[in-house]
């Protein structure tokens, strides 16, 4: 199944977000999406995701998901959203409760995903005696649950300290690498994007336009974060972004200004 962005343009009432968003999302693949703070990112993915309209322009679905999907498109956000009084095993669960699933066909895809996200011996532990990095590995885990087409992650580790964000994005290198699931992974951090990415989609400040695409072909499981080359796309891309950073930097500040 490939996901499309097709001529996306977007406003919220008179504030223009988005303008002409076209890319295409392939099975497998990974999309990062970066630029400055407020330029669109988030919306986007949530127009991608169907949770939004764009003002013009679409997102569309081409071709089957994978057999047995539940949901071909599912979030994974920055703040976890699990609920404390279920277990791990049960906030997988619901993912699944939600599609009419229960029982021991439930339980065999639970156990399955517990077991590929590294938390088979956590399954009755509720998330208040869980790490933050052990919490997203639950969100990571209900999402894949549902067995996903896309992946639609909006700073999926940045609440994270800088030692769990690398064992998570290590986990997240090896899923991709169990099949074909495709990730449109929304960020701030470059790192991030140019560990994990196929491809990148730099936006301009808003209204967010395509401003770059690059294209990293070196293989996800050989790239190390002291990667000479990726070191040096991360600096080529930040090149890129510094001067729409800054004015998107001072626009903020104003507005907060305007508002006190
Ligand atoms: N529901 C909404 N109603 C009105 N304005 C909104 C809404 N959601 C977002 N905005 C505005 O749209 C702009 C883009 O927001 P969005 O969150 O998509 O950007 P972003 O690039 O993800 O930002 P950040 O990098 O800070 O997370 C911002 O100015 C934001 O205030």
């Amino acid at each position: 199944m490939q996901l499309i962005a097709d001529s996306i343009t977007h406003a919220y009432g008179p504030l223009p977000v988005l303008k002409d968003i076209s890319f295409t999302i392939a099975p497998g693949e990974v999309v990062a999406v970066v630029g400055p703070s407020g330029c669109g990112k988030s919306t986007l993915l949530r127009i991608l995701g169907g949770l939004e309209q764009p003002s013009s322009g679409a997102a569309l679905v081409k071709g089957a998901p994978p057999p047995g999907s539940l949901n071909p498109l599912t979030f994974v956000f920055q703040d976890f959203a699990l609920l404390p009084w279920r277990t791990v095993a049960g906030n997988v669960r619901l993912a699944l409760e939600g599609h009419g699933l229960a029982g021991k066909a439930a339980a065999a895809i639970v156990a399955d995903t517990l077991a590929r996200t590294g938390l088979a011996d956590f399954a009755d532990v509720y998330p208040k005696q869980l790490s933050g990095g052990m919490k997203q590995r639950v969100g990571i885990a209900r999402a894949l649950a549902v067995k996903p087409a896309v992946l639609l992650m909006d700073e999926p580790l940045s609440a994270l300290d800088a030692q769990t964000r690398t064992l998570l994005m290590d986990d997240l290198v090896r899923l991709h690498a169990e099949g074909d699931l495709a990730t449109v992974y929304v960020t701030h951090n470059l790192d991030e994007a140019v560990r994990l990415a196929d491809r990148i989609v730099v936006l301009s400040r808003r209204p967010g336009s395509i401003k770059a695409t690059f294209l990293l072909d070196m293989p996800r499981p050989a790239r190390s974060a002291e990667d000479p080359a990726l070191v040096r796309e991360a600096r080529r891309l930040w090149d890129l972004i510094r001067a729409d950073a800054a004015e998107a930097d001072r626009e903020l500040a104003d507005a907060e200004v305007a508002d006190a």
